[in-house]
């Protein structure tokens, strides 16, 4: 059966999740959208030559928009109050990151999941889904490389516009990191750290840039993490696992090395749409498959969300300290401990 769609905010990852729904994934449709700006929400659908109605806003797109399944890619503050609609809707609900811009609020939407009864909500996570850390995961799972002891990981962005903010660098850059380096080392966090290096005169007067996040984990694994977001050079994403016997590191992107002009080289990507394009199809098509299969979605979940947000806060916490910062978890629930 078709899963029916509502997309909430068409902006650029709005856009492009609609058209591999659309396009490249099987057993979906979209077939209702809405933005603020319902002027981007017509023009998407008419780009895209959907047959989906534009409604004004999320409420009103879950009340009438004959939806089994919301695609969350507005701002990140907006996202809760759209999760919770959703929740309340009893529809099924794909979120990118953040699930919510605060532990608190994770932990709202956390506990009307639980209250719905059943998994409803999956987080965009999607370097879950890509093949080169599922490698480096299989590698540190079948203890090629020993104990893992340190990952030394990057997040580099080309450049950001000039609403980003030093806080940013965490919640909306590192949080991919945050996520899927816990998952890899299966591990929780228990304190992080962040130093500031020299700035580069490309980054903004408020924004610190690059910065270097230091987290420790419960087993004693230290995980240094670089996010530079003015790096000028491309989009560069790095991660190294070291273990007591050995080094996997993250495949670089596959790309046909040219001899030309007097030059020896490898082109590099300069967009993070390009980057984790496959992992963005198979976290969707997963959505869709599980919830066909088994009723609930398969990937990270509310819980994983809350985990993320309360590292974030500390983070940001650290950022103003200078200092070591814990990270606080409250008990995983049973209702989170048979996903991924
Ligand atoms: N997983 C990833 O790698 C990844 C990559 C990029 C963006 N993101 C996340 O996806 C989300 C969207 O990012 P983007 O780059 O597409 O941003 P964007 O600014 O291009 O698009 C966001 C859209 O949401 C609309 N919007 C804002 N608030 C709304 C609301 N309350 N209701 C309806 N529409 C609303 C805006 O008008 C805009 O069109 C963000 O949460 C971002 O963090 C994730
Ligand atoms: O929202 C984007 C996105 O999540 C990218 O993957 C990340 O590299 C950027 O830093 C961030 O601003």
């Amino acid at each position: 059966m078709t899963m029916k769609f509502g997309v909430i905010g068409t902006g650029a990852l709005g856009m492009d999740h609609m058209r591999r729904i659309q396009q490249t994934l099987n057993g979906g449709e979209v077939v209702a959208v809405t933005d603020i700006n319902p002027e981007a929400a017509k023009q998407a659908v008419a780009d895209l030559g959907l047959n989906a109605k534009v409604f004004p806003d999320d409420r009103t797109l879950l009340a009438e928009g004959n939806v089994d399944a919301i695609v969350i890619t507005s701002w990140g503050p907006a996202h809760k109050a759209s999760v919770l609609a959703g929740i309340e809707a009893g529809k099924y609900v794909f979120c990118e990151k953040p699930l919510a811009t605060t532990a608190e609020d994770c932990l709202r939407i956390v506990e009307a999941e639980m209250k719905h009864g059943k998994r409803l909500v999956q987080v965009g996570f999607m370097r879950r889904y890509d093949s080169g850390y599922i490698k480096l995961k299989e590698a540190i799972e079948n203890k090629f490389i020993g104990e893992p002891l340190m990952i030394r990981a990057a997040h580099r962005n080309p450049e950001v516009g000039d609403s980003y903010l030093t806080n940013m660098a965490i919640t909306d850059t590192l949080i991919h990191e945050i996520d899927v380096l816990h998952w890899l080392v299966n591990d929780d966090y228990k304190a992080v750290q962040v130093v500031y290096p020299k700035k580069t005169k490309y980054a903004s007067d408020h924004l610190h840039d690059p910065q270097i996040i230091t987290l420790k984990t419960e087993s004693g694994i230290i995980i240094t993490a670089e996010v530079f977001v003015n790096c000028k050079y491309g989009y560069d994403i790095q991660c190294e696992v070291i273990g007591e016997e050995g080094i996997v590191t993250l495949p670089e992107v596959q790309s046909v090395t040219f001899r030309k002009d007097a030059k020896y080289g490898v082109n590099l990507l300069m967009d993070w749409k390009q980057r984790f394009i496959e992992a963005y199809d198979v976290e969707l098509q997963d959505f869709i498959d599980s919830i066909q299969k088994t009723g609930e979605p398969g990937g990270p979940t509310s819980w994983d969300g809350y985990i993320a947000a309360v590292t974030a806060d500390a983070c940001v916490k650290a950022q103003e300290s200078g200092g070591w910062e814990p990270v606080t978890l409250k008990e995983k629930p049973d209702f989170y401990r048979t996903n991924q």
